[in-house]
């Protein structure tokens, strides 16, 4: 059976040095599943994305684009993907996806997102901008559109704080992308064959 497609995407919390073994586990744990990866600019801080093992997607890359017919890249990720993640969520991302901000590649799949598929999410930021009033009301927002929040722990954060703001491990988001998988039939193999 053709592998399901998990479109991975992170953001500019300190959380996304954590992709590569994001991608080494989903990996290990179904080697049928393809993954892409969208990154947006500030989350290269934070990994080299020249040791990922997947195709990475950019702002830039929508910029491709020349004339009528061309592909438009959010549309086809979306479209590919059957299952989106976006783990790091920072603070940014979030206040944007609640507020339908689409100022990028990332932003604009969410935008267009078909929600007969899975959207996960995992949260990561400081402390002190995890008990900041508005990430509960965007949070909120975002469950009632029927994403899915993989939620925050509370652990030594990159800023030597400790508390509640950490992303989840990455076993625990590795698990919930296959739960969330399981019951789905992919959209690379026919319907009702
Ligand atoms: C970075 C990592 C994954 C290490 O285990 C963990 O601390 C975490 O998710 N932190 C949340 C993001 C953070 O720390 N923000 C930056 C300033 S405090």
């Amino acid at each position: 059976m053709a592998g399901k497609h998990v479109l991975l995407a992170c953001t500019g919390s300190v959380a996304s040095i954590k992709i590569p073994l994001i991608i080494q586990q989903l990996q290990e744990a179904d080697p049928s599943i393809e993954i892409r990866l969208v990154v947006t600019d500030k989350s290269l801080h934070f990994f080299d994305a020249k040791s990922v093992p997947v195709d990475i997607y950019k702002d830039e890359d929508e910029w491709k684009w020349q004339k009528m017919k061309d592909p438009v890249l959010h549309i086809e990720l979306r479209r590919w993907a059957d299952l989106m993640v976006i783990s790091p969520l920072d603070a940014n991302t979030l206040a944007k996806i609640a507020n339908g901000l689409c100022d990028n590649l990332l932003t604009s799949i969410v935008r267009a997102w078909d929600m007969k598929c899975p959207l996960l999410f995992a949260p990561a930021m400081n402390t002190m901008m995890w008990e900041h009033v508005l990430t509960k009301k965007h949070i909120d927002t975002l469950t009632s559109f029927g994403y899915i929040e993989i939620p925050c722990v509370a652990k030594k954060l990159a800023c030597d704080d400790t508390g509640m703001g950490a992303m989840a491990a990455v076993d625990t988001i590795v698990s919930n992308i296959l739960s969330c998988l399981q019951p789905f039939e992919e959209k690379s193999s026919p319907v009702n064959e």
